[in-house]
């Protein structure tokens, strides 16, 4: 059975990227999946975006959906200040264990707490079986018609706090209507467009970022 994109990207990692060193994970897959096997990782254009609403909402507590190979939980994770955390939300059993060794060659295993599962199914238990109070940071990078049902779900959970700050990808593409439908007519959220261009490609694309008014 001939390996996977994720195996080669995590092969690739291994071989080239510096233990302990995030920018040269980063750099890394972005060399790998600009120039071999593209793959749905935000990216080095749009993770600047990522960055800096990271830096923006200095989190103490932030969540993910969708891990993938770990490289959105990597340039999060970067950032995060000492006893900060990232929660991030992984259904496929595939991906799981490529994203921990990938997390662990950036030396960032301590920050990073990967859940298995579907969105839908641990944002409930993120108060009581994960100790979560209220989330200042959350990245939407899942399933993208699932964007708008889980915001809800974080709202009725009582997860989102005054001044939270969500960031969600592919505004544009493949697009996530529902959720900007959602956000932009709900008068409890401050929403700003990023228009920007799609991981290691020449199309357009944009990042959303909805600051929860409470
Ligand atoms: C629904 N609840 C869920 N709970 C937990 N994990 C979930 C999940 N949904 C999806 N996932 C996981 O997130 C990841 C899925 C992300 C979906 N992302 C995309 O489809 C996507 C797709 C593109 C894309 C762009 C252009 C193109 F031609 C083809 C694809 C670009 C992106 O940046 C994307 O984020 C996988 O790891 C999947 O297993
Ligand atoms: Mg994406």
């Amino acid at each position: 059975m001939d390996q996977s994109k994720e195996q080669r990207i995590l092969n690739s990692v291994s071989y080239n990227a510096v233990k302990g060193d995030p920018e040269s994970v980063l750099n890394c897959i972005d060399k790998y999946c600009g120039q071999y096997e593209w793959a749905m990782n935000v990216g080095d254009e749009k993770g600047i975006i990522l960055d800096k609403t990271v830096e923006e909402a200095d989190p103490t507590v932030a969540l993910e959906m969708g891990t993938y190979c770990g490289y959105s939980a990597i340039r999060i994770a970067r950032l995060l200040k000492p006893n900060a955390r990232l929660l991030s939300i992984e259904f496929n059993p595939e991906f799981i264990p490529i994203a921990k060794e990938i997390i662990e060659i950036a030396g960032l295993s301590e920050k990073v707490t990967i859940i298995e599962g579907h969105s839908q199914d641990i944002i409930p238990q993120l108060k009581k079986k994960y100790e979560v109070e209220t989330l200042d940071f959350v990245f939407l990078d899942h399933w993208k018609e699932r964007y708008a049902p889980d915001t809800i779900l974080l709202e009725e959970c009582g997860l989102l706090r005054k001044g939270s700050i969500l960031l969600a990808d592919n505004i544009v593409y493949p697009g996530a209507p529902e959720f900007i439908k959602y956000i932009r007519s709900n008068s409890r959220y401050e929403c700003t467009s990023y228009p920007t261009f799609l991981e290691y490609m020449k199309v357009e694309d944009a990042m959303e970022k909805a600051v929860y008014m409470g």
